[in-house]
């Protein structure tokens, strides 16, 4: 597996975590959760049910490029990077251009059944929505690969490691 740097990106409630933890285990690369890079006043503004805005991301942005930079033996971070521009300064913090995104992607009722069914979480349901037209999909120019969250974490997995395998 050529590839040592990826993030796991997508909406909330979409499996970064859960995802992230695995493909840890079954690659030896270390997890990095982005919501630990968080802000107190960010996670204040998402547990009262307010979106945050491109101002309160870009600084959480450049701090998970430079964790992707700080480890140059490799990283799996878990990051919505909903945006391309966010994308963008994911690349420039972390000075990879080719940094590879993996979309966990899934429909709207699967995403809002499970966060509803999540427990002890600070992101509440009410702000799927916004996360979802804030997510702009990678582009043909970026370095990306798309897996459906609508199977088993194990599954998730292979599929991403098959990927990895085949992109090199
Ligand atoms: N493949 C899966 N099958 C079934 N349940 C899953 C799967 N992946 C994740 N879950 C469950 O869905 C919920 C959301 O997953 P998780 O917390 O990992 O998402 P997340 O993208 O990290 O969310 P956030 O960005 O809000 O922190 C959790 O309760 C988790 O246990
Ligand atoms: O860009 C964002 O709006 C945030 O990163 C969210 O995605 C949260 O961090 C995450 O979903 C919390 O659970």
């Amino acid at each position: 597996m050529a590839v040592r740097h990826l993030v796991l990106m997508g909406v909330s409630g979409s499996g970064k975590s859960t995802v992230g933890e695995a493909l840890s285990q079954a690659t030896g690369l270390p997890y990095l959760d982005g919501d630990t890079l968080h802000t107190q006043a960010n996670v204040t503004k998402m547990r009262d049910g307010l979106p945050l805005d491109d101002q309160d991301r870009m600084p959480w942005l450049d701090r998970c490029g430079a964790a992707l930079r700080d480890k140059p033996d490799g990283l799996i971070l878990g990051c919505s990077a909903l945006r391309r521009r966010y994308r963008d300064r994911l690349r420039k913090g972390a000075d990879m251009d080719d940094l590879l995104f993996v979309l966990l992607d899934g429909d709207p009722a699967l995403l809002a059944h499970r966060m509803q069914a999540r427990k002890g979480h600070y992101m509440p349901p009410s702000l799927l929505q916004s996360q979802l037209d804030t997510l702009e999909r990678p582009a043909d120019d970026e370095h990306s690969i798309i897996v459906s969250i609508d199977q088993t974490t194990e599954r998730m997995v292979a599929a991403i490691r098959k990927a990895l395998d085949e992109t090199g």
